[in-house]
């Protein structure tokens, strides 16, 4: 595409920041992409070693010497990559394949899902992700079957006539939407549920290799990357693991819907405006076991802030229909839609963005899937979300909060979810999984 010279000069200024925006395509990298990457990941991280002759050699022995000897390491790790390997690797070949078809839902069906990027892209052009005064290029990626599709998307957002927009491409090549962007939302892959079957995880992960790798070597140096597409925390794990340069505290995942069911689900019970309720924290996994956590939540009375759990006075709620209104939230959209929910999903992507970037507001704080340091007895090695504050494009997990034991048991149910989601999406992809705690 041609660029004018206003679009140019703000290239050269670097004061746009560039948008990968949705739709990335389950392009197979050229086979000498796998091999620097690997190369490098075994000159860098010797922990995450790829399997292939000595490594493999390497790693299974290490994985017999943790299992041997008992001390305390699951099994899950290695034990279980090394026997799942062959099978998998035949499931991953199938997966790859059939995703390139593309389009068809998990039931097979033809066009059935929501389209976030879709209802994303006005809003980002509105300037609802980054403040009304930020210039944005759009870069946006899907499967070659949709490049018309595409086409016509562009077609839509050139007539919008955005003043912040300075610039869009269109393309199903994925180096050409990745280079040199500031920030990456990834919302393509295999249409998958997140409640369904874990066979279909394999299905993204291989994607979200590929997708790795293109970032890695042709996005800003210091991109920002929110993954959307389901499982989405153990896809932005892959993506951690296979782009080894990206800063891996600028690898996140979407919790911000469920965050902003959840004050929905107690400002509805409250009768109260949602904007006058925040601190509420989702634990963990972006799945249909999603841990919402009214304890620390407050809600604004007019006379100061009030704990939410001392205004609704009832716990049986807050343990069951709460929680359950959260993580059933999805199902009853596409129940009543019969779409997935696709501008609420866009309207978290561009809040998560924001706070990241411009800050959360003082005295509040929000859910974003990160990597976890140890906090709260969440072991590192998983993206897991967390309470956090941000503040000037960093965020900081919120630290000192009490967890009572029901909590705590949906926060380790929530960690259990996560690591087999690991040892799966690991060993679909023959990565050697270093030793987690058994819980
Ligand atoms: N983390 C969260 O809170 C949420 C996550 N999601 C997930 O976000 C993702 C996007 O949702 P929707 O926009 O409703 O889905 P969609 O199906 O409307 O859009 C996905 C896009 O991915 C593209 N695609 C298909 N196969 C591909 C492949 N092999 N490689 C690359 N791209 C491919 C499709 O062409 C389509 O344009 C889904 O995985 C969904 O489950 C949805 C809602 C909330
Ligand atoms: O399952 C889906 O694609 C939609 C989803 O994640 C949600 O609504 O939370």
């Amino acid at each position: 595409m041609m660029k004018d010279e206003s679009i140019k000069k703000e290239e050269e200024d670097n004061r746009c920041r560039r948008m990968k925006s949705f739709n990335h395509s389950n392009i197979d990298l050229p086979a000498c992409g796998a091999v620097v990457l690997q190369r490098r990941r075994l000159a860098a991280a010797a922990a995450t070693c790829s399997y292939g002759g000595e490594q493999e050699e390497e790693g299974r022995r290490r994985v017999e010497k943790a299992a041997g000897e008992g001390d305390g390491v699951t099994t899950c790790c290695g034990g279980e990559v090394l026997r799942r390997r062959r099978a998998v690797e035949e499931k991953v070949a199938a997966a790859e394949k059939e995703a390139w078809t593309g389009l068809r839902d998990a039931t097979g069906e033809e066009g059935k899902r929501g389209q976030i990027g879709y209802a994303l892209l006005p809003m980002i052009a509105r300037g609802a992700m980054l403040g009304r005064d930020q210039p944005v290029i759009i870069h946006m990626l899907d499967i070659e079957p949709n490049a018309e599709i595409l086409e016509g998307v562009k077609m839509e957002l050139m007539d919008g006539a955005f003043p912040l927009l300075k610039g869009v491409i269109a393309t199903t090549d994925v180096i050409e939407a990745c280079k040199g962007v500031d920030i990456a939302i990834m919302l393509g892959g295999f249409p998958l549920r997140k409640d369904d079957n874990k066979d279909l995880l394999f299905k993204n992960v291989g994607i979200y290799k590929a997708q790795a790798s293109a970032l890695e070597q042709h996005a800003d140096s210091n991109c920002k990357v929110l993954v959307v597409a389901n499982p989405a925390n153990t896809n932005a794990l892959i993506l951690k693991e296979f782009a080894p340069s990206i800063p891996e505290e600028n690898i996140t995942s979407l919790a911000r819907l469920d965050h902003n069911r959840a004050l929905n689900q107690i400002s509805e019970h409250l009768n109260v405006h949602v904007s006058g309720v925040k601190n509420v924290i989702i634990w963990g996994n972006h799945s249909s076991n999603v841990y919402p956590d009214a304890n620390h939540a407050t809600v604004n009375t007019g006379v100061g802030q009030k704990s939410a759990k001392e205004l609704i006075a009832d716990d049986h709620w807050l343990n069951t229909d709460f929680i359950s209104n959260v993580q059933k939230r999805g199902q009853t959209i596409v129940k009543a839609r019969r779409l997935s929910c696709a501008f609420s999903a866009a309207s978290a992507v561009c809040d998560h963005m924001r706070d990241w970037i411009l800050g959360t507001p003082k005295g509040t704080w929000v859910s974003m899937g990160v990597y976890s340091d140890g906090s709260y007895g969440i072991q590192p090695g998983l993206i897991f979300s967390f309470p956090v504050t941000c503040e000037k494009g960093v965020w900081s997990i919120v630290q000192g909060l009490k967890i009572d034991e029901f909590a705590r048991e949906r926060m380790d149910a929530s960690q259990r979810e996560l690591i087999d989601e690991k040892t799966v999406a690991y060993s679909s992809l023959h990565l050697f999984i270093p030793p987690m705690k058994n819980l």
